[in-house]
């Protein structure tokens, strides 16, 4: 099979983690007989510096002629004081809005050899995995007005019907091919937009009668999400509550490096990013954990192409190297052996390519 894959390689460590995640990809095609087109276009930061905004035409145009969208990640200090229209930021917002991709899946999985090493006990981080939904499109990061002057700041945090029930029957059906719970996170007793997404998720709740579901006020679910994880199966909430309570359901992992992300449009297209930022503080030292990346490759691979075996052995191998005690440089001090961005990547395409080994001397028996 052959696709064309746009990749908006970003800022930082984004550039980093996404020619990893290109890298793993190649070595899949090898495998199993097919051919990616990788379609490099400029976002963020970069696409300020050269072309003058943070989301050229050229790049949009690039990823409506492809069948997917690989990210890694925008923004750094250099861009920090500029307008908010040429803040790279903006750009991930503007490309997350004109492709309409409101449903944004973070799914948070303890990798068992990782539970020595995640800050949370062991047995409150064991068997932890759970789908966050996260609303991409609404919420305060698009309502209007949104404006400051050096007396007033505005936001503006506006849900409507349609918006609200999508992302809501997305995280129902997903239930129901999971552990059939659904944890709806709101403020409803302060935000009058809580207040039409409880009832709405009433409503939907009503045509999956085999699905539990609860509400949970979301600053209650940020203390629960940490002392008792294992108890969530799919998390849905709005914008901004699902970006702060995805960063901090990424500590049971151990990093915030090893969390991927599909964000997909109600016909199935898709951006598949890790959900970390561009990581200035270790751009550019070849140390950053490329794991978030591939995954979010593998998600890709499943969601967008329906290639299910190819997805699987990017997470087999994923989890194989993690067994064999490799990691990245932020778990050092803890007794695993340390690799670098490249060398972790090499490890896990060694990891496709064994099989592929393993499958070319099995077929010359058959
Ligand atoms: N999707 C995106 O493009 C995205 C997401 C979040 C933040 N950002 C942007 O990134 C910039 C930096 O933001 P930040 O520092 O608050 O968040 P960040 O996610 O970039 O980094 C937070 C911390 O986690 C570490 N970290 C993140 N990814 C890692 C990885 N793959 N491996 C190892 N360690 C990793 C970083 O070193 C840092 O200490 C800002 O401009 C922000 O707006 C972009
Ligand atoms: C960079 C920022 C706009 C973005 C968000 O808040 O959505 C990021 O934190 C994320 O989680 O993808
Ligand atoms: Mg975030």
């Amino acid at each position: 099979m052959k696709k064309r894959v746009a990749v908006l390689r970003g800022d930082g460590i984004g550039k980093e983690v996404t020619d990893a995640a290109t890298a793993v990809l190649d070595s899949i095609g090898r495998r199993f007989h097919h051919e990616f087109e990788w379609v490099n276009g400029l976002l963020g930061g970069e696409a300020v510096d050269k072309a003058g905004q943070p989301l050229p035409e050229e790049t949009i145009k690039i990823c409506e002629e492809s069948d997917a969208i690989l990210l890694g990640a925008v923004g750094g200090p250099a861009w920090d004081n500029h307008p908010s229209h040429l803040r790279p930021e903006r750009g991930l917002l503007q490309i997350r809005k004109h492709f309409e991709l409101s449903v944004n899946l973070r799914p948070v999985q303890a990798f068992k050899s990782l539970l020595a090493v995640s800050p949370l006990k062991e047995e409150v981080a064991e068997g932890v995995d759970m789908m966050i939904v996260r609303e991409l499109t609404g919420g305060l990061y698009f309502g209007e007005p949104s404006f400051h002057d050096n007396e007033k700041a505005v936001d503006t945090l506006v849900y409507a019907r349609e918006e609200i029930e999508r992302v809501v029957i997305h995280a129902f059906e997903l239930a129901k091919q999971r552990r059939n719970k659904v944890t709806s996170v709101d403020k409803a007793n302060v935000l009058e937009s809580s207040k039409l997404w409880r009832k709405i998720v009433e409503e939907v709740a009503e045509n999956y009668p085999e699905v539990e579901y609860e509400h949970m006020l979301v600053d209650a679910a940020a203390m629960k999400l940490i002392t008792y994880p294992a108890a969530f199966d799919v998390v849905v909430t709005e914008n901004m509550f699902g970006d702060i309570l995805s960063d901090e359901a990424s500590v049971i992992t151990g990093s915030l490096g090893m969390l991927p992300s599909a964000s997909l449009r109600a016909d199935g297209f898709g951006m598949y990013e890790p959900i970390h930022g561009s990581a200035p503080d270790i751009a550019g030292q070849n140390i950053a954990n490329p794991i978030g990346a591939i995954l979010s490759a593998a998600m890709m691979l499943r969601s967008s192409f329906g290639m299910e075996q190819e997805a699987s052995a990017v997470e087999k191998a994923v989890k194989s190297v993690l067994e064999d005690g490799y990691c990245t440089n932020e778990f050092k001090n803890i007794g695993r052996k340390v690799l670098s961005t490249r060398e972790m990547t090499e490890k896990i395409i060694n990891e496709i390519e064994c099989e592929l080994i393993a499958d070319n001397i099995l077929s010359a028996y058959v």
